[in-house]
């Protein structure tokens, strides 16, 4: 049964800062951006987990394996190298959806993402030493079948980025509105999806929904571990095996 720590990392009061004393460079705002994504990416996985950038001023991620001593050392480093602190709400659930809702209610009980009283705030429990299991998280890695041929090489950049994002936005909505489960684009045309306990008929019909919606086809591969990393490298090695016989759907732990 999966049980996955979720994290929700929050930029405090973010919203005021990006304004005061007046408009900052909107270069230099994504540039820290993402340099604090890839520190908390860095960081995470070190550790055996997942961090994705989501919307940037709010970033998610699957922490098995990061203790709450991790998430403080996290805050701290950030804290006295960058010009803005993080908060963090973490929690742990067999659906990954209840666990970030579990994670982002800690956050908002300790106050408002612009309530300048609210720095560095670390809020839940993650899963105590001794309660791990080999199977706690699932990872789905999606890809569009042929992207380069369809897409990539055959239409503008644009016009490709469109296609791949719809298939996204569809995927997103359908996996956590019917499996419970948390998707991120992670670039080019790669959607990470972490998940509850499904199986290969859920991924059957998630892809033939994708392609039914928005006319985007699939292929993923699935794989679990104790952690992130470990149930996203099994998942790769699935989706390299899509690759190689044109399955639609693979499971790492049921490959031959
Ligand atoms: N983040 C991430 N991106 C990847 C990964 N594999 C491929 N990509 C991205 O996906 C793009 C397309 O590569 P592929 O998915 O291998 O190409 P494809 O044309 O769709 O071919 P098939 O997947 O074999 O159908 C690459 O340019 C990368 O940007 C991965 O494991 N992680």
């Amino acid at each position: 049964m999966t049980n996955t720590q979720v994290t929700l990392v929050q930029i405090d009061n973010y919203g005021p800062w990006t304004v005061t004393p007046e408009p900052r460079r909107e270069a230099d705002l994504q540039t820290m951006q993402s340099r604090l994504f890839a520190e908390i990416s860095q960081f995470v996985g070190n550790r055996g987990g997942y961090a994705f950038f989501t919307r940037f001023d709010n970033m998610i991620a699957v922490t098995n394996g990061c203790s709450l001593e991790d998430h403080a050392l996290l805050q701290e480093s950030i804290g006295n190298r960058y010009p803005v602190t993080l908060s963090l709400g973490v929690a742990t659930g067999t659906s990954p959806v209840q666990a970030l809702a579990d994670a982002t209610a800690r956050l908002q009980d300790a106050g408002s993402a612009q309530d300048e009283t609210r720095r560095e705030c670390l809020e839940g429990r993650g899963i105590e030493d001794g309660y791990r299991a080999d199977d706690d998280v699932q990872i789905a890695h999606f890809d569009v079948v042929n992207a380069t041929g369809n897409y990539t090489d055959e239409l503008n950049a644009f016009d490709t980025f469109i296609e791949i994002e719809q298939g996204y936005a569809e995927l997103m909505r359908h996996m956590r509105y019917t499996h419970d489960s948390l998707s991120f684009f992670v670039g080019g045309d790669n959607v990470i999806v972490v998940c509850p306990d499904l199986e290969a008929a859920d991924y059957e019909e998630a892809t033939a929904h994708v392609e039914d919606a928005v006319d985007v086809e699939m292929q993923v591969g699935v794989g679990r571990g104790a952690s992130a990393h470990e149930a996203g490298f099994a998942a790769k090695h699935a989706l390299e095996t899509c690759r190689a016989d044109g399955t639609r759907v693979e499971l790492e732990w049921e490959m031959a």
